[in-house]
């Protein structure tokens, strides 16, 4: 029997670019953001085919115990005045929880609690953020290059956007000239 040396896939710290033999990549655009951001007439005015972030994918094993590795690329910009963000999601199976590293840019991560309670951690190069069981989750650019964050999550945890259809809690947006979280009760 010999021992085999595998090459594992990589991560450019800097970029976030993947190297890998198989990376899956997922293209979310403007208009499949309906309803994510306050401002229709501002979303509406915006190509529907502009895309706001893209998600790079290892490709890993799936079932219990196995684990998944994302890259989001999420695009400066905002819609109005509200930065640009992703869909966000509580996950399917609601007690599994995820890992986000930041890589690049600068930015904000929403969480949310099933009470609607929300709260938000600074997103930076090195930044670590737990994402506990039962929270949703989204990333926020605040910043003016794209923001790129590393994700770990189990691959049987799923997502569940419906949950979120009423919207998170909480807005962030530009406001005299400042970045302001917004509590809202209708997102
Ligand atoms: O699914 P969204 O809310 O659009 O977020 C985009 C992606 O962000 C992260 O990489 C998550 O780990 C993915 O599971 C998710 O699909
Ligand atoms: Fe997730």
């Amino acid at each position: 029997m010999s021992i085999t040396f595998n090459k594992p896939p990589s991560v450019a710290f800097l970029t976030g670019q993947f190297t890998a033999e198989n990376v899956i990549k997922k293209v979310t655009r403007s208009g499949d953001l309906s309803g994510v951001f306050h401002d229709i007439a501002a979303w509406q005015a915006i190509p529907s085919d502009t895309p706001i972030y893209e998600v790079e994918m290892l490709n890993s094993l799936q079932g219990e115990g196995e684990l998944y590795v994302g890259m989001t690329h999420l695009h400066p910009g905002r819609v109005g005045n509200e930065f640009h963000m992703t869909r966000g999601h509580f996950h399917q199976r609601r007690e599994q929880g995820e890992v986000y590293f930041g890589i690049r840019g600068s930015g904000l991560l929403l969480l949310q609690n099933e009470h609607r309670k929300a709260w938000l951690e600074h997103v930076s190069p090195g930044s670590v953020h737990i994402i506990p069981g039962d929270t949703a989750h989204r990333l926020i650019n605040t910043g003016s290059e794209v923001l790129s964050a590393l994700a770990v999550w189990p691959s049987i945890a799923g997502h569940d956007y419906g949950s979120l259809a009423q919207g998170f809690a909480a807005r962030v947006v530009l406001q005299d000239g400042k970045i302001q979280a917004k509590e809202v009760q209708n997102g």
